[in-house]
């Protein structure tokens, strides 16, 4: 007899809801995408460093794309749900309507997204601390994180949003409320985003000491005082309402969820290598690190005991794997850089009008460009004496400076499409060095790392991934689902539906290799020259600052 897990014919949905859209797909057991649809939200920037979403917006898109991809199934063969989010902040009333987080007064937008740095006054106070709670976030908590951002809305927006406040919550846990009516959070955001401990919970210290003793006296009502592994199973499963707006069955299992890079790894990091001529065989998951690259990257390395990296995040206990300690480094902005670089060159118009013409995306064009005009030496030497530092918008990881700006050096007067090409060129190197640093950060504090598993958009650049492979000295596996964000999103839900025995097992089971690209081992020396440039490029940008602040 087939046993349940080898049934055809057992689904689950995954949602992902990525910065720039909301995405959904319909899983096998074997982890494979059987529908995916797609759908962008809106993103409001009222002032320079303040970005905001609205929660009933994406609700609704996570509506639109789910109806999509169970579109012409038997909705009875769907067992479970997850949802991922990004680790945005959703204030809501106490009657759970969205509240205002802009002076504007617009309750449409009541999230405060991550990439945010409005809290900047509030998290230089709250490092000025020197709390504990602080070594678990790397020694410095970042101004992405929810603390500062709360903080924020008390001291500036007193009347129309924090007295009203009856709910703060983490986008992907606003999303398993939504679906279920239980305001319970993931351990994942409680533990990465809000200082909470796996062991020890909340610390009242913290909040008294940082002027929010408002959730100390509430019990935490406010911000959660019920926690559940990621892929437990909430309440009495989908309510009836959410099933009618998601096109869904009552009753299906909802799992507590998790922020979207930790549902990456989850997608990416537990898949069978063997055969493969990795040094990640046959070796424990701890030498594996999932980069999930979007509009930013976060770097996910996992450990048996803890790991205290300066300016990497964590050591936090089952926020991704159960039963592991996580360590996340990142970098604020990378998919959205590369846009910001080439959507604002002089020639974009004319790499607009060319990608149209043969049908391709910019970066496809941008790519073939590359190869056409590199002749006889490897892409990667075209950037010789054109170098990038890549902290436009802060540096999360090694260096938590949120002060540090981008660099370029090696400008020139032409504007044309080779211009463009090259600076895209540099800036995605750019990123790859971050990694880099970001590695060698790790491993200095114990990691021991062979091997990159990356997902997320930029993994479809095959640009990018060779550029990692290359600069880390790493082979990077990408999995044979593109969209492995959802693959993580799904096996919570198959855990939350008990068709598996645990997460690992899920793991082990759903994700897979698609393919493997080794690192160019003959251009390493030019890399290690050009990693070398950009260390200096940061060791120059803090003198420039000494100078300036100098008398
Ligand atoms: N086909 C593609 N080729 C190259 N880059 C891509 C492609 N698709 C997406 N990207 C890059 O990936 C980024 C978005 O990744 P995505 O995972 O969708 O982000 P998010 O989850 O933050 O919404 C974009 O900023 C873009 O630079
Ligand atoms: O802070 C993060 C994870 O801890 C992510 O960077 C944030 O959630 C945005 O992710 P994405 O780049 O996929 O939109």
């Amino acid at each position: 007899m087939l046993g349940r897990d080898q049934e055809p014919g057992s689904y689950y949905v995954g949602v992902d809801v990525g910065t720039g859209s909301v995405r959904a797909a319909l899983v096998d057991q074997r982890g494979i995408l059987l529908a995916f649809a797609d759908q962008p939200i809106n993103q409001w920037e009222p002032q320079f460093n303040h970005h905001e979403q609205s929660s009933e917006d994406i609700w609704a898109a996570c509506c639109v794309v789910t109806k999509q991809v169970v579109q012409g199934i038997d909705v009875n063969q769907i067992r479970g749900l997850g949802f991922d989010a990004t680790c945005s902040l959703v204030v809501l009333d106490k009657q759970f309507r969205p509240l205002p987080v802009n002076h504007e007064g617009d309750a449409r937008r009541n999230i405060i997204m991550w990439l945010d740095h409005r809290a900047v006054s509030q998290v230089r106070r709250i490092n000025e601390t020197k709390h504990s709670v602080l070594q678990c976030v790397g020694g410095v908590m970042s101004v992405e994180m929810q603390a500062p951002k709360l903080l924020w809305l008390k001291e500036n927006l007193r009347e129309m949003c924090w007295d009203k406040a009856g709910h703060f919550f983490d986008l992907p846990d606003f999303l398993s409320w939504k679906a279920t009516g239980v305001t319970a959070r993931s351990l994942c955001s409680l533990v990465c985003k809000w200082t909470y401990s796996a062991e020890k919970g909340w610390d009242d210290s913290f909040w008294k000491m940082i002027g929010l003793e408002d959730f100390v006296a509430d019990n935490y009502n406010k911000i959660g005082n019920q926690v559940l592994p990621p892929g437990a199973s909430l309440g009495n499963g989908l309510t009836p309402e959410a099933a009618k707006d998601l096109g869904l069955p009552a009753g299906i299992a909802v799992a507590a969820s998790l922020i979207d890079a930790h549902a990456g790894g989850l997608g990416v990091i537990g898949a069978d290598v063997r055969g493969y001529g990795l040094a990640c065989e046959g070796q424990p998951m701890t030498s594996r690190l999932a980069v999930i690259c979007g509009t930013s990257s976060c770097h996910m390395g996992i450990s048996k005991d803890p790991i205290f990296v300066p300016g990497v995040w964590g050591p936090y206990f089952s926020a991704m794997v159960p039963g592991f300690w996580l360590n996340e480094g990142g970098q604020s902005v990378t998919g959205k850089l590369i846009d910001h670089m080439v959507q604002g060159h002089a020639a974009f118009p004319e790499l607009q009008a060319k990608a149209t013409a043969r049908c391709q995306s910019v970066y496809a064009y941008l790519n073939s460009h590359l190869d056409l005009i590199k002749k006889a030496q490897p892409v990667g030497f075209l950037t010789v004496d054109l170098h990038v530092w890549p902290d436009f918008h802060g540096n999360r990881s090694p260096l938590a400076d949120l002060t540090l700006k981008g660099m370029v050096t090696g400008l020139k007067l032409s504007q044309d499409l080779d211009d463009l090409a090259i600076l895209y060129l540099a800036t995605v190197q750019a990123i790859a060095f971050g990694t880099r640093l970001i590695i060698e950060a790790m491993e200095a504090g114990g990691h021991s790392i062979s091997t990159l598993f990356l997902c997320g958009g930029l993994s479809k650049n095959p640009l990018f991934v060779q550029m990692h492979a290359d600069i880390t000295g790493m082979p990077v596996v990408l999995s044979q689902e593109v969209e492995s964000v959802l693959v993580g999103a799904a096996i919570l839900g198959a855990c939350a539906s008990g068709d598996f025995a645990s997460v690992q097992e899920a793991m082990a089971r759903m994700s897979k290799v698609g393919k493997v690209v080794f690192p160019r081992l003959e251009d390493k020396r030019y890399y290690n020259k050009k990693y070398q440039v950009f260390l200096k490029l940061v060791e120059h940008q803090k003198e420039y600052a000494a100078i300036m602040k100098g008398d």
